[in-house]
């Protein structure tokens, strides 16, 4: 699997942890900052790793702040990102299982490493089980294209 990793400084310090993790699973990570441990504004990291998922077709994310809400609330503005922010491998796997979501968003401030790897994990290993749930992906988007030619 291919990915992109975004955050913002609140998110910063769990970034390299993550990488190092997902590449021991053998998939591809990309780091689209930050690249420093500044302070930067989540909406322009969340909208970067949302633009990378939807630029690169069958690709997935990981954003991280402090809480996971900004960060994943500006990831979802983008037309078809489906951005879950996720709080244990239950809701992970549910993410993919149910919502197709293509980007897996999370808090430093509120999910320890555990967690996180759990996450990912489940993430991963979950594919998208279609039939009802299709149905649901497809109203989403549905709103999406209705506000995009308002
Ligand atoms: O959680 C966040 C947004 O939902 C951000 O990562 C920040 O932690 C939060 O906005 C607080 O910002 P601060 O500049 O670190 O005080």
């Amino acid at each position: 699997m291919k990915f992109y990793i975004a955050t913002d400084h609140a998110g910063y310090h769990y970034k390299a942890e993550v990488i190092e993790y997902v590449k021991s699973k053998g998939h591809e990570i990309e780091d689209l900052g930050p690249y420093t441990p500044d302070r930067v504004d989540y909406p322009d990291y969340g909208r970067k790793c949302a633009e990378a998922v939807k630029a690169d077709e069958g690709s997935f994310g990981i954003i991280i702040c402090g809480t996971g809400i900004g960060i994943s609330m500006s990831a979802n503005k983008v037309p078809g990102i489906r951005a879950a922010l996720c709080h244990d491998a239950y809701t992970a796997t549910m993410a993919r299982a149910h919502n197709n979501a293509q980007i897996l968003a999370f808090g430093e401030r509120v999910v320890g490493m555990g967690v996180v790897q759990s996450m990912i994990d489940a993430f991963i290993e979950t594919e998208f089980e279609g039939g009802r749930h299709e149905r649901r992906v497809e109203k989403i988007n549905a709103i999406d294209e209705e506000y995009r030619c308002s």
